[in-house]
């Protein structure tokens, strides 16, 4: 089991795949890896995400598959039994944190406001999702919460683009971005996979503003 901390630190960005056609699963994660962006989140939005989760598992060497949009108890246990090394979720519930803290996999659960970080580090877990980044009040709001909770290490995601990816990554408070921009729909429609890894590169080597 890889601690969150080390997975959020293994790279600047994770990439936020959403899987259409299982087939592209793998050659996507493999473009994503080859261009230096190992830790990926395979959301659970389409009916073949899990099936992408044990895929990548088992073909893409050097790559960290974790589960995103994990909602409920049961989408917790099937990513396990995916083979999901990390769970990630858009909000936080009492129910779905219990879930995933009795399982042997690291949660990132999402947060949108001081309330719902605090209500977490009452329970132990200090890093965290700050969804919907953007909407949510960006960096200003970042900035804000560092003043009175700066143990919190958050992972910014939604509306993290490669223009505002630096000065998130600049703040303190911030290990890594999530973001989809290196998945280009044009690019993954075509399954034009050199491009995306000419991508992944750029946004592999962004570092802070
Ligand atoms: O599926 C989930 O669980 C989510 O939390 C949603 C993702 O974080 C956003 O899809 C990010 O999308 P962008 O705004 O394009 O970066």
């Amino acid at each position: 089991m890889k601690a969150i901390e080390q997975i959020m630190t293994s790279s600047p960005v994770i990439p936020v795949i959403v899987i259409e056609d299982i087939n592209d699963a793998v050659p996507m994660a493999k473009a994503l890896v080859a261009g230096g962006l190992s830790v990926l989140e395979v959301t659970l939005r389409t009916d073949c995400g899990l099936q992408a989760i044990a895929n990548i598992k088992q073909e893409v060497a050097g790559a960290i598959v974790g589960a995103g949009t994990v909602i409920t108890p049961q989408d917790v246990d099937k990513a396990v039994a995916a083979g999901a090394e990390f769970l990630v979720s858009p909000g936080s519930t009492p129910t779905l944190i219990d879930a995933a803290l009795n399982t042997t996999i690291p949660l990132l659960p999402g947060v949108a406001s001081p309330s719902e970080a605090m209500l977490l580090l009452e329970q132990g877990i200090s890093h965290m999702k700050f969804f919907p980044a953007q909407a949510a009040g960006g960096i200003p709001m970042l900035k804000s919460i560092a003043g009175p909770l700066p143990q919190i290490k958050f992972c910014p995601t939604g509306g993290v683009s490669e223009s505002n990816a630096p000065d998130f990554l600049a703040l303190p408070n911030v290990l890594c971005v999530g973001g989809t921009w290196m998945l280009d729909a044009a690019l993954v429609a075509a399954r034009d996979w050199s491009a995306i890894e000419e991508k992944a590169r750029n946004a592999a080597q962004l570092v802070s503003a």
